[in-house]
């Protein structure tokens, strides 16, 4: 009998079954995936794990690799952990870079909710909230729509009603650091062996949020550092407990689900394929002669909002890019 603790969880009985047929390995839960090397929480002990040579092997894409949410089975040796089999994924969280749809990317799985977290003040987007409902709906997780500072909430905005509106089957969450209901809804939801993932523009309160559901977290993110041809990989968890036995997943990838520059050629197709016969260019669609987008809203075809909200996701888009810039330099730097 393999005994851990992910099985005093009674949530996924298949997964159980599942894992009972490769006995006598046991199973884990990988909490952080870099270059090759996994860290797995397997009876509560953080251990570095590879894959097997087999599984390397098979391997045709990244989707056959362990990401981090991977339920897996692993053999323990005495210096060495190998992963040899990965459970059937009940969701999978990925991104697709700019352009090229081969080059998916695994953020995580077995996400069983995905917490839409959005500001009820600033930043407000309802096409941004939007295109994170479609994005977890894909996942193969349940969306909730979470949205924080309540305390900030000026209700002339009637914002709780817009988001009401393309809530489409959504649960709608209110939150506050500050004032009622606190994250007392929220909680109630959280629930024993469930794994959530928050998602939302940066500021919004995941953090917050996050930092309040585990408790302890800051002696849980010590650097755990590793030696690997010479190089210095520094490796954390990204998968927490919180103090109800729930799950969290929280990693970079997650943070930078944001948006990019195919969503924004989706969402605002009609504007970009406008621009394109623009007089210019570089045609920034403000007052330049021979823009077909202002004549496109003189003519009552777009909307003046619409065309507000293009820019204000360009903007916010450069910005992540400059941001994501800058971390991957710091990481370059911190890998020398
Ligand atoms: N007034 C108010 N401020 C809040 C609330 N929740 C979070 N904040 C503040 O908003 C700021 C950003 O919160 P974070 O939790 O760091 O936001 P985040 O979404 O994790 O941001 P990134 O780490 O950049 O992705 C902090 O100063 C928080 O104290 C809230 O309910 N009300
Ligand atoms: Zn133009």
């Amino acid at each position: 009998m393999v005994e851990t603790h992910l099985e005093n969880v009674s949530f996924n009985i298949e997964r159980l079954k599942e894992s009972k047929a490769y006995d006598p390995l046991k199973l884990a839960r990988v909490i952080n995936q870099q270059r090759g090397i996994y860290l797995v929480d397997l009876d509560h002990e953080i251990i570095h794990a590879k894959v097997s040579g087999k599984m390397m092997h098979q391997a045709t894409d990244v989707m056959d690799f362990p990401s981090v949410g991977d339920y897996v089975m692993v053999e323990q040796n005495q210096d060495t952990t190998i992963i040899h089999h990965i459970l059937k994924r009940n969701s999978i969280l990925e991104r697709k870079s700019a352009g090229k749809t081969a080059d998916a990317q695994v953020i995580a799985t077995n996400i069983d909710y995905i917490l839409i977290c959005m500001s009820l003040n600033e930043n407000f987007s309802l096409r941004r909230l939007e295109r994170y409902l479609s994005i977890s709906w894909m996942s193969g997780a349940i969306p909730v729509i979470v949205l924080t500072k309540f305390d900030l909430y000026n209700p002339a905005t009637r914002n709780l009603e817009l988001v009401y509106s393309v809530s489409s089957g959504a649960d709608v969450i209110i939150t506050s650091e500050l004032i009622e209901p606190y994250y007392n809804e929220l909680e109630t939801i959280i629930k024993k062996g469930m794994t959530y993932a928050l998602i939302g523009s940066s500021g919004v309160g995941k953090s917050t949020i996050i930092n309040h559901l585990i408790g302890t977290r800051v002696t849980e993110t010590k650097d755990i550092g590793y030696k690997d041809r010479g190089r210095h990989v520094t490796t954390s968890r990204e998968l927490f407990e919180t103090k109800e036995h729930a799950y969290i997943i929280d990693t970079p990838g997650m943070r930078e689900l944001q948006l990019d520059d195919v969503d924004l050629a989706s969402t605002f197709d009609d504007i970009e394929a406008l621009g394109k016969s623009c007089k210019f260019n570089d045609c920034k669609h403000e007052k330049e002669p021979g823009c077909k987008v202002i004549e496109a809203i003189q003519n009552g075809i777009i909307t003046k909002e619409r065309l507000k909200s293009y820019k204000t996701l360009l903007k916010e888009y450069a910005y992540q890019k400059r941001r994501q810039k800058q971390k991957e330099r710091k990481l370059m730097k911190a890998s020398k």
